[in-house]
């Protein structure tokens, strides 16, 4: 579970007995960028353990590392604002690997030159790199990388040789008898193409790792930390939400104390994915584990909670989402703690385990992430008993140190099934908010305007003959500046024949569609998001909606579209190029009296706090999304109208669309 709790997780560990210290590691300084956490991730990719750290560490915590990874920041070194750090950090003996700001940093240190120059360079540059250098041992001499800087190396100190450059900047230093490195652009990208080669020398060719920090290693010691804390008799709750966190957190805490010991709880709230809480029984009972399964769906539907002292339900009535939200997460408190009560759990016999990752932990900027997914976390971790536990210190995490492609490794290990453990992210309260509920048109003033500066846009741009512009009678979340907003949704419609309402569009035609998409937004701002409507030309302002609220056969009408995206999906191999893929349930008729629409946001991301839609052609064959249209416009789903393909990047559309 991704809430952080830094005291009591620091309670729990001094009750801990410390597992052995692990000799091999690397301390990554950080200088200040987010590159900190790729170069965290990169390093456990291959297999040497590594520590964040702040730059200005003092050199005495430095003892139990083995090299020192210094990471990028925004600051020049001269700069007022430049980030402290103690000299002695230069004279520990061990090896250095300065990256781009660390670089500067080591070079300022020795007593080089740094200077700010007339250009900048921000993107992908091929350099000229000198092979006899340890640190470029098996890199082409001219190679690509990414680079992002303003200040630049001119003259190194003594005993250092320039080993990389970029026309005639110095972009690698290195004195090898000292064994300190340093490199302007970031290796721990993927725009660097021989970064991952280069990071290898640094940590096997230079500091001499082993490479002994493998899953299986580092499985063992997650469980051995596990029965170090929870002791030999004490047992462990687990809640088991089907996504791969909770449930391979579950699986390793079988694995290190058993199925009599571990108490997972599974609630099914009724806003799953089609027969998704019965498939997450079978895969953990697959491995052993004893899963509870709470069928809670008509306790959720017909709850009620009290808001600002008002009592709002019952859910399934409700069309605003903040309330829909409030009333799932307060439901699903009462329904675990009640399950545990009947379970007989009592606070002093249990721990409470978490699935919280890694990034979770490293992740300052999380609050980025979304107010509302907070809370529903919070609402999670918030019931009586998992309070008690909180106070007492008696929470354990065993995969704080874990990332996400960690976590998926360590649970193919474990013995979980393909499907459980390449499960895409899912939101805590499921399909219902993939369901925009209304009773009414999203009709604000103003409203023509925008129609209107939308169609002189489509025009500016040349579209006019291809494309219809239309603003939708419903409105959806985005990203704005560091917040959240709601603004229109905007499906473009093919208007030529040839295009055969967006199924016959070329992969060329979709690249171009794209484009066009993305500077909708960018330049009518108070719209967030824009779709493809497949089917006919729509025109001007659509009024016409379907009154909505989470009934359940309108939660099964999108089980059934998630599944058929789910299904296609699968058989086109696209469960790992696309990081999540949500498949959302409008609330817009098109001409078909009581018919909803369906959209569909194919996301790739890497960080979760950018993205772009996938493009027909280009990440997702057409013929995929073709016949993702062609099954559910065929009658296959009773019921729906439309079908619109998401366009927008993030920012400004948000994954979800509430
Ligand atoms: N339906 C559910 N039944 C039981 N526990 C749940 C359920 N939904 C969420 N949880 C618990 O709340 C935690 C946070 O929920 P959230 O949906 O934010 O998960 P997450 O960070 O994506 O992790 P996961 O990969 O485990 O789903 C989960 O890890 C799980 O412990």
């Amino acid at each position: 579970m991704p809430t952080r709790n830094g005291s009591a997780t620091k309670k729990a560990k001094t009750e801990a007995v410390e597992v052995a210290a692990h000799a091999e590691k690397v301390a990554i300084l950080d200088a200040g960028a987010q590159y900190g956490k790729v170069i965290d991730r990169r390093v456990r990719e291959l297999n040497v353990e590594c520590d964040l750290l702040p730059l200005d560490v003092e050199p005495e915590k430095l003892a139990p590392y083995k090299a020192i990874i210094i990471s990028g920041g925004p600051q020049s070194v001269y700069g007022t604002d430049a980030p402290k750090y103690d000299d002695g950090i230069f004279e520990t003996g061990k090896p250095i690997f300065g990256i781009c700001y660390g670089m500067q940093l080591l070079n300022h240190h020795f007593g080089g030159k740094v200077e700010k120059k007339a250009k900048r360079e921000d993107g992908q540059f091929p350099i000229e790199v000198k092979t006899e250098c340890a640190l470029f041992e098996g890199v082409p001499s001219r190679t690509e990388v990414l680079l992002t800087h303003g200040d630049s190396v001119s003259a190194v100190p003594n005993g250092f040789a320039e080993v990389a450059h970029s026309g005639d900047l110095i972009v690698g230093i290195a004195d090898a008898s000292r064994h300190l490195y340093g490199v302007q652009f970031h290796p721990e990208v993927d725009l660097s193409t021989d970064g991952k080669q280069m990071m290898k020398n640094f940590l096997f060719g230079v500091c001499g790792f082993s490479g002994s920090y493998t899953v299986v290693n580092r499985e063992h010691m997650a469980i051995a930390e596990i029965t170090q804390i929870v002791g030999p008799v004490k047992k462990v709750l687990v809640l088991v939400s089907g996504g791969v966190d909770s449930s391979v957190c579950a699986a390793l805490l079988h694995k290190a104390l058993g199925r009599e010991r571990v108490i997972a709880l599974h609630v099914d709230h009724g806003f799953m994915r089609l027969d998704e809480s019965k498939k997450v029984c079978k895969a953990l009972e697959a491995i052993g584990v004893d899963l509870h399964n709470l069928d809670a769906t008509s306790d959720f539907a017909q709850a009620f909670t009290e808001i600002n002292g008002r009592q709002e339900g019952p859910l399934d009535e409700q069309v605003s989402p903040e309330i829909k939200r409030k009333i799932i997460g307060d439901t699903f408190m009462r329904v675990t703690q009640k399950m545990c009560t009947d379970l007989g759990i009592h606070a002093d016999d249990v721990y409470l385990a978490q699935g919280t990752l890694r990034p979770d932990l490293i992740e300052s900027a999380s609050k980025l992430v979304s107010g509302n997914a907070e809370c529903i976390k919070t609402h999670h971790n918030d019931t009586q008993l998992v309070r008690v536990l909180r106070d007492a210190g008696r929470i354990i995490e065993p995969l704080k140190d874990y990332h996400k492609d960690e976590v998926r490794a360590l649970g193919t290990e474990l013995g979980l099934s393909e499907d459980l453990v390449w499960r895409q992210p899912f939101p805590g309260p499921g399909l219902a908010i993939r369901i925009l509920c209304t009773d009414k048109p999203y009709a604000p003033a103003g409203r023509e305007q925008v129609q209107a500066e939308l169609e002189a846009l489509t025009k500016e741009l040349g579209h006019v003959d291809d494309f219809a512009v239309s603003l939708l009678p419903v409105q959806t979340v985005g990203v704005q500046g560091d917040g959240r907003s709601y603004a229109h949704l905007v499906a473009i419609s093919c208007r030529k024949a040839a295009a055969k309402g967006g199924l016959a569009l070329s992969p060329a035609q979709w690249a171009q569609l794209a484009e066009f998409a993305k500077a909708i937004p960018g330049r009518v701002h108070s719209v967030n998001r824009v779709c493809l409507l497949f089917g006919d030309a729509v025109s001007g302002l659509v009024d016409e909606i379907t009154p909505t609220t989470l009934k359940q056969h309108v939660v099964h009408k999108l089980q059934l579209a998630d599944d058929v995206v789910t299904e296609t999906m699968k058989k086109h191999k696209l469960m790992r190029k696309l990081a999540q893929v949500p498949v959302v349930l409008l609330p817009v008729p098109f001409g078909i009296a009581g018919a909803h629409s369906i959209a569909i946001r194919t996301f790739i991301t890497n960080d979760f706090m950018t993205g772009t839609p996938a493009i027909p052609g280009r990440q997702v064959p057409v013929e995929a999304v073709v016949e993702i249209v062609e099954r559910l416009t065929s009658g296959e789903v009773a019921g729906l109208s439309r079908i619109a393909y998401d366009l927008t990047p993030k920012p400004p559309g948000t994954t979800e669309y509430e």
